[in-house]
């Protein structure tokens, strides 16, 4: 046992693998794998980001199967209690509260989301009304390319706030300065969904439609004659801002939708036109169910609860509910 912090990172998958390393520098690191379990079992993961952290870094933590199995050492003794659970799986609704529940000790371990989405939390303050909750907005293109094996595009970005955002900002500072500690950013905000809401422009415009046409970013773009492409994924962009504003967030504004899409449009220069994978686009090349209600299902009931028309986010959202649904039956075996 050592005075270090104790992390477990759940969904140890493209996200998850990186801020693990990060947070290996400070902390004792127990990994829980799915898929890659094997692989990160036998050789730890590797992360080759040029651009941001280094060429092929490597680390090994310890892992485990499940959080029920990561409460045991390999001699039948218990660990410590865990002081940070970070969730770095897909959203998948009110499915990881119980999963993770054997690790979470009540009034103690800090339970941080760093996923997308809007309206994510809730399930966790209800299922664990007494451990503080950090909510984590993240800025990572990141794809695992082979089992343990993650690939870091052209930025890192982490803004992190305490759910509810009345709750004590302490833990989401502690956490923050261990992130640092490892190399990345990351900000603390009084109100992170704020922050939420300007990465939903990105996220549920580019994710869904990258997932139902199957073209990177770049390519999407390109895609049109014309403008026609790059404009319908601002004018998408733009009811979300209203949705956005809607809820009280007067700052998510044209302007930083226009910023959102400047970045995806700098990348016409300078990926020789092959451009970025979102995640979601990701899932569908591989076959995995997609995070369609955290993205944009959420989106389109915070609109509906407000009567803010978004007919395009609306149209995306069936279209992507409807491939999703096609993925899980494929899943199946069924047609
Ligand atoms: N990839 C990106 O560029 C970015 C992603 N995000 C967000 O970050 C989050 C994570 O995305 P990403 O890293 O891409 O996702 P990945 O699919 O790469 O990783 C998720 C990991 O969680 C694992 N997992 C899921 N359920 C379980 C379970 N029950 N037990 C154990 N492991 C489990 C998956 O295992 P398995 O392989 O078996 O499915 C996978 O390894 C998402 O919310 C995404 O939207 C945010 C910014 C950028
Ligand atoms: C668009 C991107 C890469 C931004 O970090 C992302 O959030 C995702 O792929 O889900």
């Amino acid at each position: 046992m050592t005075d270090r912090p104790s992390v477990l990172l759940f969904g140890t998958g493209a996200v998850g693998s990186v801020y693990l390393y990060l947070l290996s520098k400070t902390c004792d690191t127990t990994a829980v794998c799915r898929s890659n379990y094997a692989a990160a079992k036998a050789n730890g993961f590797t992360i080759h980001s040029p651009q941001i952290f280094g060429e092929t870094l490597h680390f090994t933590p310890r892992v485990a199967r499940t959080c029920a199995d990561a409460i045991t050492l390999d001699d039948g003794s218990p660990v410590k209690p865990f002081d940070y659970i970070v969730i770095c799986s897909k959203v998948t609704p009110n499915t990881i509260p119980a999963l993770i529940a054997p690790a979470v000790t009540p009034s103690h371990t800090v339970i941080v989301l760093l996923q997308n989405g809007i309206n994510i939390e809730a399930e966790y303050t209800t299922a664990f009304p007494t451990n503080p909750i950090v909510s984590g907005v993240v800025y990572l293109p990141v794809t695992q390319t082979s089992p343990g094996v993650i690939q870091h595009g052209d930025i890192e970005r982490l803004e992190l706030g305490a759910y509810p955002s009345s709750a004590s900002s302490a833990p989401t500072k502690r956490f923050a300065e261990l992130i640092r500690a490892g190399g990345g950013t990351a900000e603390v905000w009084e109100d992170v969904q704020f922050k939420r809401w300007a990465k939903l422009l990105v996220n549920g415009s580019w994710n869904p439609i990258c997932a139902l046409t199957r073209s990177s970013d770049v390519r999407f773009m390109a895609s049109s004659d014309g403008p026609m492409a790059t404009d319908f994924v601002f004018a998408v962009m733009l009811e979300i801002v209203a949705i956005a504003k809607a809820h009280g967030y007067e700052k998510v504004d044209e302007k930083v939708a226009t910023a959102q899409l400047e970045r995806f449009k700098k990348r016409i220069d300078t990926s020789k036109g092959v451009g970025s994978e979102p995640s979601m686009l990701a899932d569908v090349r591989e076959g995995r169910r997609m995070e369609v209600e955290a993205i944009v299902g959420n989106a389109v009931r915070a609109a509906k609860g407000k009567g803010v028309e978004c007919v395009r986010l609306e149209t995306i959202y069936v279209l992507a509910k409807g491939l999703d649904e096609a993925i899980g039956r494929a899943l199946k075996g069924q047609k």
